[in-house]
């Protein structure tokens, strides 16, 4: 079987955990699986903003030509980057067990936010934790800050940025937990949408990649990203948008919390509720539709 990925470290560990867990599962020898690297539009276009570049699945649509033509069969993914519709024929029903969800603050002088000075630069290229930076130190600039991990590592070493923010789940899964200063609270900074989680997509047909994949999904970690991702659908989010959300279980329970934000963090609107984890869709599609209508038609503007 050949698993698809992009070529990051990143990416590389997540296709290489994917690749040990069917190991384990049905006690086959690792050359069963060759792993694929495939460059996206993302990769690509690395001197310019994000948000310029645009349009959803800038780090996927490679990826998922090539299940579609069958040179790859399955594709792993980081299901933060990955757009709430797959194309046709194609479906992600099988998650990992998810990843620590919180946002890491990365501080090469130890010094917290809200010590620095006016002005400070900020490092990031998330249109979320800049508003969310600005919605609680708008005496901050938050500066473009492109890259893979290691590559923002580095800026940061260069003094392009005072600081930055990166997944924990990304560091713990490159074994790089010595650059973390703190992990930051849900209650500090809520995590983008599927932070920490990995999908993993196949073609809708293939039943082999079907059988295999099940013996290998993390049903919890599904049932969290139901109502979170119905969350980012029903607020038609992208990459353009400062959405955060968390579902979290208790028991039978799902409370998920979620946040919108005007992109230049002038204002946040947030949101806290529970229902039963069979209903966990309806609860996402529900607050984003109470949020929106508190937010009113230009909330999203960047003009604002
Ligand atoms: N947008 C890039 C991206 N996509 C997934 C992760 C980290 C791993 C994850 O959240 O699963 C990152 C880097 C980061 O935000 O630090």
């Amino acid at each position: 079987m050949k698993i698809g990925t992009r070529g990051s470290p990143l990416a590389l560990a997540q296709a290489y955990e994917t690749r040990d867990r069917l190991v384990a599962a049905f006690d086959l020898p690792e050359t069963a699986f060759e792993i694929v690297i495939i460059t996206t539009t993302g990769d690509r276009v690395i001197d310019r903003p994000l948000k310029e570049i645009g349009g959803k699945g800038l780090f996927t649509r490679e990826i998922e030509d090539a299940l579609l033509t069958g040179d790859i069969d399955l594709a792993v993914h980081s299901m933060k980057d990955m757009p709430v519709l797959q194309p046709e024929g194609l479906i992600i029903d099988c998650y990992l067990p998810r990843e620590d969800v919180r946002d890491a603050f990365i501080c090469p002088t130890g010094r917290n936010l809200s010590e620095m000075a006016p002005g400070t630069k900020v490092g990031s290229s998330s249109l979320r934790r800049r508003a969310q930076v600005l919605v609680a130190h708008p005496q901050l600039e938050v500066v473009e800050f492109r890259g893979n991990v290691q590559t923002r590592l580095r800026k940061l070493d260069e003094g392009v940025a005072a600081c930055t923010f990166l997944a924990m789940a990304g560091l713990n899964r490159l074994k790089r937990t010595e650059v973390i200063t703190r992990a930051l609270e849900p209650e500090e900074m809520l995590p983008a949408v599927a932070q920490g989680a990995i999908g993993i997509e196949r073609r809708r047909d293939d039943s082999g990649a079907a059988m295999m994949l099940e013996a290998i999904h993390h049903g919890p970690t599904g049932q969290r990203l139901a109502a979170e991702r119905a969350f980012l659908a029903a607020l038609d989010g992208s990459c353009e948008t400062p959405i955060a959300g968390l579902a979290e279980l208790q028991g039978g329970t799902l409370r998920l919390r979620g946040e919108i934000l005007r992109p230049d963090g002038s204002e946040r609107l947030c949101d806290d509720r529970s229902a039963p984890v069979e209903d966990g869709a309806e609860l996402g599609r529900a607050m984003a539709v109470d949020l929106l209508a508190q937010a009113g038609p230009d909330f999203f503007d960047w003009r604002g």
